[in-house]
């Protein structure tokens, strides 16, 4: 299963949201990183058929998805940006509700929502009003949606927003279980959601996209450009007008920070430190 994206363009009045970009999506985890408004939602629902291409077009395996149409949407699963999901719905029947929505039948619906509610840990809570949920228990949930009728495309947009580590972790683990043979876009903020799980990253930045690859490729680029160097407290404004400064710690000698530089010449001691995502990420998006 191939999914393309060729030169795909989306102009909002008098703004270019997405600027021709290509891609090509094959089975696995794509994390779709990029500041706000680089574009990331756009692209989610170009891909998920909710916007109309300016321009460009999305292919599956060579067909336009504009000419499969149900056919497309059946094969897509899509999780929104948590919000106030039908308060006063039971989980139970907000599932078969979008069950209904996907074209499932009563008997097919019960049994996807039985193993999904198992696999997201809801399955004491199916009665329950989606209103009296956590945070955590929504993303869950709306995860569940997502993955009735078994898609091979599932659309997560920001899963983790706003959840502790904990629960962000369980969903991070269950995207990687589910995503056996699917292709996986998460588009998020959160660095780490995706670090670790995703095959590959793709960065937007202006409506383009501005690195793809695996993180261990991407992160080549900052070899040799990430310092821990020793200050002292009065000197960190200096150090934050001169370096991008990915973190600042302390311990009993003084202060520690991380920077990504090009080049070092500074004055203070340094060590050289392994890069990151979060890094690699400062590096092309920092000011
Ligand atoms: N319906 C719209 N009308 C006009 N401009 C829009 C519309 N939707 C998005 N935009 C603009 O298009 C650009 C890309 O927005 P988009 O929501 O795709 O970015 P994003 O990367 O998802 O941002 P965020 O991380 O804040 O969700 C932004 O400048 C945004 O203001």
């Amino acid at each position: 299963m191939t999914l393309e994206l060729e030169g795909l363009t989306k102009v909002y009045k008098d703004k270019t949201a997405l600027d021709d970009v290509s891609f090509s999506f094959t089975p696995g985890i794509y994390g779709l990183l990029g500041p706000n408004g680089a574009g990331k939602s756009t692209m989610m629902n170009l891909i998920s058929d909710n916007l109309t291409p300016s321009k460009g077009r999305v292919l599956l395996d060579g067909r336009g998805i504009d000419e499969l149409g149900s056919e497309y949407r059946k094969l897509l699963g899509y999780m929104p940006q948590q919000q106030n999901i039908y308060p006063e719905l039971s989980l139970r029947r907000f599932l078969y509700f979008m069950a209904s929505l996907k074209g499932l039948k009563k008997s097919e619906a019960g049994k996807d929502i039985e193993h999904y509610v198992r696999m997201v840990k809801l399955d004491d809570v199916l009665g329950k009003k989606l209103g009296a949920f956590s945070g955590g228990m929504k993303q869950r949930a709306l995860i569940a949606q997502a993955l009735i009728g078994n898609p091979g495309i599932l659309i997560l947009d920001e899963p983790t927003a706003g959840l502790d580590p904990k629960e962000r972790i369980r969903i991070r683990n269950l995207i990687s279980e589910v995503a056996k043979d699917k292709i996986v876009i998460i588009a998020t903020h959160v660095v780490t959601d995706v670090e670790f799980i995703a095959k590959e990253i793709v960065m937007l930045s202006n409506g383009k996209i501005i690195r793809s690859g695996s993180p261990s490729k991407l992160l080549n680029e900052l070899d040799g450009k990430v310092w821990n160097i020793f200050l002292s407290d009065n000197e960190i404004d200096e150090v934050n007008t001169g370096y991008k400064v990915s973190n600042i710690s302390r311990d009993a000698d003084g202060v520690i920070a991380r920077i990504i530089a090009d080049s070092y010449d500074g004055r203070w001691q340094k060590e050289a430190v392994r890069p990151n995502l979060e890094d690699l990420y400062l590096y092309l998006n920092g000011d």
